[in-house]
């Protein structure tokens, strides 16, 4: 079944699965079309500013109170929430792993969560988790709703379908998805392949929005008609179900009798969507030098301070590299935030080694990092030709936090024990004459 999709970010959308569901003219008639029920779900608090106000009404075919009877605890030990401090090794260092290996046992999206990094604070809604997911297995009648933040899935190995409240999305690496705080879902394989992997961003502050573009005006980057939110979908399921609920760190579940995603119309403009990065437009130096490299932020999370964001989702998309007399990888640094890394496919241009698809690697608030030693010889004596990076896919999770890691991530045994080697073949190369080598 191909899905269809509206274009465009934050927008005000209406869209219903039944001819005439959708009230005209209102949102709370006495009686909505077909029996339905009105419902809202809100984003931001009533009086957000214009911009940043966010709502969508669903017509729903049992309000949302009968889908959350009785809540029991859950244990989800591999999911963790900050503040996460007792549980995380105090080592300190420049941190990559090989992938999380695939689960041998039955395993759902939900139970497949594995927090590598938590940073912040849920209680006062600010910060962010970097999470991966492994899963085999469907959840049929098992559905799911996080209080404590929006979701953005990063798949890496194989498709999914995500199925919300609001409609359903299908999405296959490369592309990403959002699943806005609050929203029922839940997840399952699409197409062939045993298991999937991709990785997460557990927003708990202030939603992701698109970056401004200052200098670089109206066009590129992420442009919003790339953004695709789903029409309405709904399942008519009258069996036993689970929802379970993430909130302030803790998880419950409550038995119903039904399914949840019982959304047949809705209007609003608190939806989710999915983007696919390869529509990115990257822009960078046509001349020299390497810009920095809030140039590819694809989202942003704000903080509340100016320029400093509570997570920014970036990437590092294939581009042409053609800057003269430049070092052209990224340069060796240390940086105030903390930057999370993953690689959807492809190879990036700062590891010749060691960082592979499905790895992730972590540089914490100022430590340093940069190209390794083979990539630092290469690109130091390469001819400067224009050289086009095909086939990579990138992506970083940087937060203004500093990300805490979990005791999971510290013990992975995929965790490289020798990641610092990479830079142990940088040699002092200053030789007392100016003209370098
Ligand atoms: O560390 C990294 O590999 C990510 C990164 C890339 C870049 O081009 C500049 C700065 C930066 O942190
Ligand atoms: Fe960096």
């Amino acid at each position: 079944m191909a899905l269809r999709y509206m274009p465009g970010f934050g927008n005000d959308f209406e869209t219903e699965a039944l001819d005439g569901a959708l009230p005209q003219g209102q949102n709370s008639p006495q009686d909505c079309a077909y029996g339905l029920y009105a419902e809202q779900l809100s984003g931001s608090p009533f009086t957000a500013p214009r911009g940043t106000n966010e709502r969508s009404w669903l017509y729903r075919i049992r309000p949302s109170v009968r889908h959350t009877a009785r809540f029991s605890p859950e244990d989800r030990p591999h999911w963790k929430t900050a503040p996460c401090l007792d549980d995380h090794s105090l080592a300190l260092g420049q941190l990559r792993w090989d992938p999380v290996p695939p689960p041998e046992e039955r395993t759902d999206f939900l139970s497949g969560i594995r927090t590598m990094t938590t940073a912040g604070d849920v209680m006062t809604q600010a910060g962010m988790a970097s999470h991966v997911y492994v899963f085999n297995a469907d959840m049929e009648n098992d559905y799911a709703f996080n209080a404590d933040g929006e979701l953005l899935l990063v798949p890496e190995t194989g498709a999914i379908r995500v199925f919300t409240e609001m409609g359903i999305m299908d999405v296959e690496p490369s592309e990403i998805c959002i699943v806005p705080r609050g929203m029922m879902f839940k997840v399952s394989k699409l197409g062939p392949g045993e298991f999937r992997r991709g990785y997460v961003c557990e927003n708990y502050g202030a939603k992701f929005t698109l970056p401004e573009r200052g200098p670089i005006g109206a066009n590129c980057l992420a442009n919003p008609r790339d953004f695709k939110t789903p029409v309405a979908a709904y399942e008519d399921k009258e069996t036993p179900a689970r929802v379970h609920v993430k909130w302030c760190g803790r998880f419950f579940v409550t038995e119903i009798g039904h399914s949840p995603l019982d959304v047949v119309a809705w209007h609003g403009n608190y939806t989710p969507y999915k983007y696919d990065l390869k529509t990115f437009s990257p822009v960078g130096a046509i001349l020299f030098d390497h810009p920095d490299p809030s140039i590819f932020t694809v989202l942003t999370a704000p903080s509340g301070e100016a320029g400093t964001a509570n997570v920014d989702f970036v990437i590092f998309p294939p581009r042409w590299l053609v800057a003269e007399h430049t070092f052209r990888p990224p340069w060796y640094h240390r940086n105030i935030m903390s930057e999370f890394m993953g690689l959807i496919y492809g190879r990036y241009d700062a590891k010749e080694e060691g960082f592979v698809p499905g790895g992730m690697s972590l540089h914490n608030m100022m430590l340093p990092h940069g190209p390794d030693t083979m990539a630092f010889g290469k690109a130091s004596t390469e001819a400067l030709k224009p050289v086009k990076l095909d086939d990579t896919m990138a992506f970083m999770f940087e937060t203004r936090f500093p990300q805490q890691l979990t005791r999971f991530a510290a013990e992975l045994e995929t965790l490289q024990d020798d990641y610092t080697d990479c830079w142990a073949g940088l040699e002092r190369r200053f030789d007392g004459t100016p003209e370098g080598r």
